[in-house]
């Protein structure tokens, strides 16, 4: 990636890249790289959807592998300039073991450094999580926060364990010699929650509402704001981060950046409305329907039955002590690090992740997708 090889072709990896971050940052860069020669997909999954994209100008090759198998990882990375690495088990509902989780999100990172280094591809970009700082096990409000913003980053649960570890190695790793005698780039990104077309989870409370005959009961007071991301805007600062990586090597490398766009900030449930409500969805009570004290016993509830079923069946509500704490703990970011350091605006506008959405929730809350 030298400047005398401006014209130069780039081979970039995304492992993950069938996910719901995945697919965008692939379609991103199909559309926002120049420079892109090759495009390899890594999943434990591959989409249909990869076959279309096959007949466009960029080589688009689909790797079906797993990150936890270091020789498949490796084989993946050799000869690529940049990899992206989203791949992980998010996985907050008990539905994986702890030993899972570790094993996809920590080793399998470890994996793709150690593919790096031994392959010689310099540029390294992580999709971290604000998961990593908090919510803490206390509870503690961050509002507004950034990067610098001191916070008592205390987990139990696996998955922010697991993504807090991975992001210490990828940071750790920046500077490492990679073969060939250069030196590894690596920076973390750190999406609050994502929405957008795919978002799953956005698609089952539409469902769940039509269920309801078109109502949903506030659990979450409303003053309670949770940070939200588009991830159009996620993808985009993902595209940024790896093609400014070499440029500004010494001052993005073993750097964290935030990842969030403006979306407002509201409670969980409010936000959910922005596009549950055009589809037809109203939120019962200015108030939550029932007293925490009551969620709090419900969760924990749940939890107990998640265990006692566990021999039998898997039991993996949305609702447990861990979900309720994340929803019910303000945790919103402002920052323009990402900004400063390499550029990064938004690229979809609120009134237009807002619409995208919507019409996704619309086709996929009726179809089987
Ligand atoms: N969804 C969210 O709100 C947020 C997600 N993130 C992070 O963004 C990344 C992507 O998350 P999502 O797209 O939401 O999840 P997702 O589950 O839709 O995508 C993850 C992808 O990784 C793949 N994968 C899982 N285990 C694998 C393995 N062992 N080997 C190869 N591929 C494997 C899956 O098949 C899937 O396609 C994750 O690293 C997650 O921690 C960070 C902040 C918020
Ligand atoms: C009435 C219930 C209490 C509502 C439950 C909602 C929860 C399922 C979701 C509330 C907040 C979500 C998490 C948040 O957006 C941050 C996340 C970041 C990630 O890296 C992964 C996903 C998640 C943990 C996300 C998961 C669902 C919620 C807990």
């Amino acid at each position: 990636m030298a400047d005398s090889a401006q014209a130069q072709k780039l081979v970039y990896l995304v492992t993950g890249g069938c996910g719901f971050l995945g697919e965008h940052v692939v379609r991103m860069l199909l559309q926002r790289e120049p420079r892109l020669g090759e495009l390899r997909v890594f999943d434990r999954h591959l989409g249909p959807w990869l076959e279309e994209l096959k007949t466009g100008p960029v080589r688009v090759t689909a790797i079906q592998g797993d990150v936890t198998e270091a020789h498949e990882v490796a084989a993946a990375v050799a000869g690529a300039h940049v990899v992206i690495h989203t791949a992980g088990l998010v996985d907050v509902f008990g539905r994986a073991s702890p030993e899972t989780i570790h094993e996809v999100n920590v080793q399998g990172t470890r994996n793709v450094i150690e593919a790096c280094v031994q392959t010689g591809t310099r540029f390294l970009v992580y999709t971290s999580s604000m998961e990593v700082v908090g919510p803490n096990t206390k509870g503690h409000p961050f509002y507004r926060g950034n990067e610098d913003t001191l916070y008592e980053a205390v987990h139990r649960h696996p998955y922010p364990c697991s993504k807090a570890l991975a992001e210490r190695l990828v940071l750790e790793a920046n500077g490492r010699e990679v073969h060939g005698g250069l030196p590894l780039v690596t920076c973390a990104l750190r999406p609050t929650g994502i929405y957008g077309e795919g978002h799953q989870i956005m698609r089952d409370f539409y469902r769940q509402g039509l269920r309801l005959g078109g109502w949903l009961f506030r659990a979450i007071p409303a003053s309670v704001e949770h940070g939200r991301v588009y991830v159009g805007n996620v993808a985009w600062m993902h595209v940024l981060a790896a093609r400014e990586l070499e440029r500004r090597a010494a001052l993005m490398g073993g750097q964290v950046y935030f990842c969030y766009d403006g979306s407002p900030y509201k409670s969980y449930e409010d936000f959910n409305m922005e596009f549950l409500g055009p589809c037809g969805l109203q939120l019962v009570g200015a108030r939550p329907l029932l007293p925490y004290w009551l969620l709090v016993f419900l969760a924990a509830l749940n939890a107990l039955l998640q265990w006692l079923l566990r021999p039998l069946v898997l039991y993996a509500p949305l609702l447990n002590p861990y979900t309720l704490a994340v929803a019910n703990t303000t945790f919103t970011v402002s920052t323009d690090k990402a900004q400063r350091h390499f550029g990064y605006e938004p690229l979809f506008s609120w009134e237009d992740s807002r619409t995208r959405t919507i019409l996704w929730v619309q086709a996929a809350g009726s179809s089987a997708q």
